[in-house]
């Protein structure tokens, strides 16, 4: 150990050092004599004799002190500091171990010229104080001399020069980089200014820090260097490592030669040893880095690059990292070279021969410098690569001595992987006349028809049980640090209960009587800031609990199953009528809801934050309990994407929308549908769908149906008034509620409005989503009618308020995270939503898929003003319908004559099939209506 000290110092370094060791002493000194400086002491300047000497520092001490004031005025002030700071900063940077000379006379000559411009610019610029001169003799003499000569603004312009060179010289730094980085610094940019950063890369570049000393882990964040402290680095047990001594001899005598700055590798110890041989560092010096003192600086940000402790994958995945240029090294205190760093690459690739990697470096373009250099650049090259070759074959009878050879083969050999073959070039195929490609047709899974009366849980995956990963030990400390933090803002109050959950742990406090829970709630930002975490949210009541709850995030987050949450007595018992299972709440209990009851909901979040899953949650909920018979679907999904899975699963009335023009029509179509069936409950004397079904089942009992008390003939092709039959529950999902307002705001608005208003007696309810929560899209007219929401996360505080009316939903976690607010409670609900994969979703549709077919009423997509349009375009062309001539061929050929197989035939609403009907009676094509039938007048090819 002593030895290999030794080895590292050298006699001038050890005179150096203490001679600036002793300079610094004399700084300290002298910054006691200067803090203790009293005019009246007995020196230089004072002629009186005062037999007492009142500075602490004694009579030299303070006669030194006075010597400064009176030769350099002002900047006598600073002299001491800088004798004892300067030298502490030459050792503590090794910049001493650079020092020759040229340098030091280089800063010595900046250093006089920066005091002469001082005093200089101190003489001219302040007053004289009372005992000396303000720029003192030297600052008073020059401006004696000058100012005749320059007058008083040249005289201030060359005092300015002197101080700017000589600062230049003196520091070795850029005054434009130091300007550059005040101004970072001035504009919170360059957030740690280090004062290693403003040291000259020339006195970085020939630092002598061993290359195989380890860094700490501080030393090398100060550095800002490269960090490959990730870089294996084996070394065989056995094997004598490279002293000191022989490094450092390289080191230097390369550095001499070259003069270049390499990039500094700082290896570090490999973390997993075999059983036998035990792998320490790799000795990265023996990768010829040792020549070199790889030390770089830059003000650009490094990245920092981790390489995988195993070998193998090294091998595989040649590593790029991108360094900061060589910067040449000149012999002068000066050196703007950190400026402007260019960037070489130094990759670790691998090498045909046995080779474990080679460094390899290339001069970007902005270092294509002189030939020299290059030339220096090869001859360095081709000696690592010798050195490799040496090192490697050292290492290897080492390693055949210590019976090690596996091992080492292992990490030295380069895999002989086979040649990739030489990529062909694709052939494709032309598309000849068809657009088909198997790629573009859907998806078909053809599933068995389940036997089963309702899908089963099976359909979606078992997931096995997570636990939690927070300790008591955890748990106790965070609350002793809640219950600290908040004392630090004055809040007093105390954990009395804690309840983990899946995503966040909720600390209960009580807080101290006539602390009020908003205090706490106006400090959470901060609270979380204190505490370290990403987002705190504070919850006022706890329902049952006097206490305030602090919900912080944990650690690792449980996914929350869909499964899970389904296969729950609270959900496969329930009775709701809509039972919309959402997901778990902080304590992990399941929570399901009653659309029937909520009865409709607003779902809003950000883009990302979960609403999709949270809506198809709902919509899986509602169709693993209630039949097709039971509940609608009209689903309108502008994404396209988001629903269109649900496409011809028997509960749905239309296929999933995703024509905004075509979703106004459905949503006008539930709002007619609304009135057609109020009137249905009031010719009932019923009060609501549930009244009414109650009414259809009696009926049903008594074998006595109830003839349709609205219907009027010619509205269908019936004689006589149909019976009515039980209604079903419709659920009108809209996935991007703002794409839908983009497209006809205000008819929209109003459509919504109305549903919201009144549908929910006749079982009509609607599910809102938007990633938009502002005010134009969630308007006042839109909430007040539905009480029921969920926010996921937001961005903004505005956001929650607008979704929710109240803060909270801004300090959610995203990915389902979200906060339920019930039908008449202000009370926010937190939930961590369900999730469940495509696939699972795809499953069950299929499921329903292979059951039963879907009845798509046409009509609904059909707009009133198309009938219009079709009206008017009709009776301006002669009266003919554009499908008149279709229909005749169709009616003439099958000899079909009812409404309703037009209707379905040509997909036109019964408004347009009845018209056409009328035009093909008047044309004498088929007979007027006969005991609910027509016949067929006209034959085949009369038309
Ligand atoms: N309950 C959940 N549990 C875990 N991860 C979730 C959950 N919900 C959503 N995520 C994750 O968040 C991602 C985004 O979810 P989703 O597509 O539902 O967001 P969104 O709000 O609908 O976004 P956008 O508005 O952009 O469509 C999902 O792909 C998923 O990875």
């Amino acid at each position: 150990m002593i030895e290999q000290i030794k080895a590292r110092f050298t006699p001038k370094q050890y005179f150096v050092e203490l001679l600036f060791g002793v300079v610094a002493l004399l700084g300290l000194y002298l910054i006691i004599a200067w803090s203790s400086y009293s005019p009246i002491d007995s020196t230089w300047s004072v002629s009186s004799y005062q037999p007492e000497t009142i500075n602490k520092a004694g009579f030299l001490g303070a006669w030194l002190v006075d010597l400064f004031f009176a030769l350099f005025g002002y900047i006598g002030n600073i002299i001491p500091f800088v004798l004892f700071i300067a030298p502490i900063y030459f050792i503590r940077t090794k910049l001493v171990d650079s020092l020759t000379w040229t340098r030091f006379s280089l800063r010595m000559m900046g250093f006089v010229l920066m005091l002469c411009g001082l005093t200089m610019l101190t003489a001219l610029l302040f007053s004289d104080p009372v005992y000396y001169l303000s720029g003192g003799v030297l600052g008073g003499m020059l401006t004696a001399w000058l100012l005749p000569v320059l007058g008083k603004f040249g005289a201030l312009l060359l005092a300015i020069a002197l101080s700017s060179v000589g600062f230049v010289l003196c520091s070795g730094a850029s005054l434009i980089l130091l300007l550059v980085k005040f101004y970072h610094w001035l504009t919170i940019k360059n957030e740690e200014p280090t004062t290693e950063n403003s040291t000259p890369v020339a006195e970085h570049n020939v630092q002598s820090t061993p290359i195989t000393a380890e860094p700490s882990a501080k030393e090398t964040r100060k550095n800002d260097f490269v960090d490959v402290t990730h870089f294996a680095k084996p070394e065989i047990k056995g094997l004598t490592p490279k002293t000191e001594t022989q490094e450092q001899v390289v080191e230097s005598s390369v550095v001499e030669e070259t003069q270049e700055v390499m990039p500094q590798i700082i290896p570090t110890t490999i973390s997993q040893a075999t059983p036998h041989v035990q792998i320490e560092s790799v000795d990265v010096s023996d990768f010829d880095q040792t020549q070199f003192d790889f030390q770089l600086k830059s003000d650009t940000p490094l990245p920092t690059v981790t390489i995988h402790d195993d070998y193998s994958s090294l091998m595989e995945k040649p590593v790029e990292l991108e360094l900061p240029t060589p910067v040449v090294k000149e012999e002068s205190a000066v050196d703007f070279g950190q400026d402007f760093p260019t960037m070489p690459t130094i990759s670790l690739a691998e090498n045909e021969s046995k080779t474990a990697f080679t460094v390899s470096l290339s001069d970007s373009p902005a270092v294509a410098h002189k030939d020299e250099d290059d030339e220096h650049f090869y001859a360095l090259q081709k000696q690592f690569e010798e050195r490799e070759a040496q090192r490697l074959a050292e290492m290897e009878q080492r390693a055949k001595a210590l019976d090690a050879e596996d091992l080492f083969q292992n990490i030295t050999t380069v895999s002989e992987r086979e040649e990739q073959p030489e990529k062909q070039a694709p052939v494709y195929k032309p598309y000849e006349n068809s657009l088909i490609h198997p790629l573009l047709q859907p998806t078909q899974t053809h599933t068995a028809k389940p036997t089963t009366p309702m899908p089963t849980l099976d359909l979606l995956d078992q997931h096995s049980a997570q636990t939690h990963e927070i300790t008591e030990a955890e748990i106790i400390e965070t609350s002793r640090h809640i219950s600290q933090k908040l004392r630090d803002f004055g809040v007093k109050a105390e954990v009395e209960d804690v309840l983990v959950g899946p995503v966040v742990t909720r600390y209960e406090l009580a807080l101290q009587p006539g602390v009020k829970a908003s205090k706490v709630t106006g400090i959470d930002r901060d609270l979380a800031r204190a505490l370290s975490f990403n987002s705190i949210r504070v919850a006022e009541v706890i329902p049952g609990k006097p206490y305030i709850g602090i919900e912080v995030p944990n650690k690792h987050r449980q996914t929350v199953w869909l499964r899970d949450v389904l296969n729950t007595p609270v959900f496969l018992q329930s009775k709701y009528l809509l039972p919309m299972a959402l997901g778990k709440d902080i304590s992990g209990e399941p929570i399901i809801i009653d659309l029937a009851k909520t009865p409709h909901l607003l779902v809003a979040g950000s883009t990302g934050s979960g609403k999709s899953v949270g809506v198809n949650t709902m919509i899986l909920s509602l169709l693993f309990k209630v039949k097709p018979s039971e509940v609608k679907f009209i689903m309108i999904d502008p994404k396209v994407v988001e629903l269109s899975i649900y496409n011809d699963i028997p509960h749905l009335l239309t296929p999933v929308v995703t024509d905004m023009k075509k979703a106004a029509n459905a949503l006008r179509w539930c709002v007619e549908e609304m009135e057609r069936r109020y009137q249905l409950l009031s010719k009932l004397f019923v009060r609501n769908i549930e009244g009414y079904n109650e009414k259809i089942a009696q009926a049903e009992e008594m074998g006595l149906p109830i003839p349709n008390p609205i219907w009027k003939p010619g509205d269908s092709m019936d004689t006589m008034p149909p019976a009515l039959e039980k209604m079903s529950y419709i659920v009108v999902i809209v996935d991007e509620f703002a794409d839908l307002m983009m497209v006809a705001g205000k008819q929209i608005e109003e459509l919504i409005a109305r549903l919201t208003q009144k549908a929910r007696a006749v079982g009509i309810h609607v599910i809102l989503a938007t990633q938009r929560p502002s005010v134009d899209v969630i308007t006042g007219l839109i909430k007040s009618n539905i009480p029921s929401r969920i926010a996921f996360t937001v961005v903004q505080r505005n956001d929650s308020r607008t979704i929710l009316d109240q803060n909270g939903a801004e300090a959610l976690l995203g990915r389902g995270d979200m906060l339920y607010l019930g039908n008449g409670t202000t009370d926010l609900v937190r939930i961590h939503g369900a999730f469940m994969s495509d696939d699972e979703v795809r499953r069950i549709a299929d499921d329903w898929r292979a059951r039963e077919k879907p009845e798509y009423i046409d009509a609904i997509l059909e707009s009133v003003d198309d009938n219009d349009e079709e009206a008017k375009g009709a009776s301006s062309d002669g009266d003919l319908d554009e499908l008149f001539d279709e229909v005749t061929e169709f009616v003439v050929s099958t000899g079909t004559t009812s409404t309703s197989s037009i209707q379905r035939r040509f997909r036109v609403g019964f408004n347009r099939a009845a018209r056409i009907m009328d035009q093909l009676e008047e044309q004498g094509i088929i007979s007027a209506m006969q005991n609910g039938k027509r016949e067929v007048l006209a034959r085949r090819g009369e038309y």
